[in-house]
Order: structure tokens, then C-alpha cells, then sequence
């Protein structure tokens, strides 16, 4: 159920499958650049002042050092951690962080929550004949934004309860 207030949506399982899309597959992979404003030392690089600074959040969400299988889409990781992408942990950060983070992270969210909840509620969803998850075009187009290669090509039945429902109408 869909709640006002952020840390008590009941959704458990859907918000950790955002948060596997978004470590994946992060809308923003380079999020805004940055400028250097002084001469820097960081982690042993020398940043002088002035250097535009791309943060690469789609390489960080695919770090072996950071994650474990970090190609394989699984869920359940995030279901017994605390990791959440509001900017304090670095991980994960597809709204970027600091104070030129996401200004609709919370809007964001409360979208993709209600958007998919809804798609899955109302359609059985399916691929097309002969594909299979494994088999699934899943190539990326880069550039500002992050989107599939290939659009997905899916195979909707609307459910039974919702003809149901729809007729009653
Ligand atoms: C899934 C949805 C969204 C994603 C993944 C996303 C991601 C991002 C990212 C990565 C940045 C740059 C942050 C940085 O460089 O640290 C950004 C900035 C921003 N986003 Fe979003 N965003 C989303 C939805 C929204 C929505 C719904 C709104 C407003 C209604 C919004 C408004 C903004 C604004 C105003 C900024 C610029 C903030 C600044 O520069 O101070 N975003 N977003």
C-alpha cells in the first residue's frame, strides 16, 4: 500500500527493485558535471582548479568492489540493507548527492512507485515469443540520459480482475 510518508510505504519488494533498476541502469549515468573551484589532492590525483568533474555512477553501481554479482540483477540485495539512494550512501547515487542532488528525488519515486505498482497490478506482463530473460536485448544507448538500446518489447494481458472490474463498469 501507498503511503504520504516515505519510510513506511508496505512495499518492501518493489523498492528494492528500484533501487536494482537504478544501480543498473542509472537514468543520469554521469549526473551533472561538476567544477573543481581550488586546487585539489584526492585519493592520491591531483585535480587542479577549474577541472570539470564527471561523476560515473553507472561504472560505480557496477564496481565489483562495491557490490557483489555486480552484473546480475537481484533485488534481495537490498532487502536486508540499509543502502538507499538519498545521497549518503556513494554506492548508489543515480540522484546524484550533495546539495546539487536530485530536487524531485522524492517526487521520483513516489512516480516510479505508483507507476509500476500499477503496470504490474493491472497487466500479466510477458516477452515476446523465443526471448527470454537471459536472452533479452538489454544494450544501452549513452548520453545525457541513460535508455535501452532497443525499446522493450513486452506482451500485456490485461488480468482477469481488472476485465472484472471493467465490466462492472
Ligand atoms: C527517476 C526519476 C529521476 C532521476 C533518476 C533523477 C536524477 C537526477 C540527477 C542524477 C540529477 C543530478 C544530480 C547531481 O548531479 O548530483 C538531477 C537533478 C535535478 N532533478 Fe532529477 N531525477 C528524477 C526525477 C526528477 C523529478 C520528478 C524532478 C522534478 C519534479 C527532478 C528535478 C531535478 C532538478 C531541479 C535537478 C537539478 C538540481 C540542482 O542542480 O540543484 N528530477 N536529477
Amino acid at each position: 500500500m501507498l503511503s504520504n510518508c516515505s519510510s513506511c510505504y508496505q512495499i518492501p519488494y518493489l523498492q528494492a527493485v528500484v533501487k536494482e533498476t537504478l544501480r543498473l541502469h542509472p537514468p543520469v549515468p554521469l549526473l551533472v558535471p561538476r567544477r573543481c573551484i581550488e586546487d585539489t589532492e584526492y585519493m592520491g590525483y591531483s585535480i587542479p582548479m577549474d577541472t570539470q568533474v564527471l561523476v560515473n555512477v553507472w561504472a560505480i553501481g557496477r564496481d565489483p568492489a562495491s557490490w557483489e554479482e555486480p552484473f546480475s540483477f537481484k533485488p534481495d540485495r537490498f532487502l536486508n540493507s540499509n543502502i538507499d539512494y538519498k545521497g549518503h550512501h556513494y554506492q548508489l547515487l543515480p540522484f546524484g548527492a550533495g546539495r546539487r542532488m536530485c530536487a524531485g528525488v522524492m517526487l521520483g519515486q513516489r512516480m516510479l512507485y505508483l507507476s509500476i505498482a500499477s503496470l504490474v497490478h493491472t497487466f500479466e506482463w510477458a516477452l515476446e515469443d523465443g526471448v527470454t530473460p537471459e536472452t533479452m536485448d538489454m544494450r544501452e544507448m549513452f548520453g545525457v540520459a541513460l535508455r535501452k538500446a532497443e525499446p522493450l518489447k513486452a506482451v500485456l494481458k490485461l488480468k482477469a480482475a481488472q476485465k472484472d472490474q471493467d465490466n462492472a463498469m
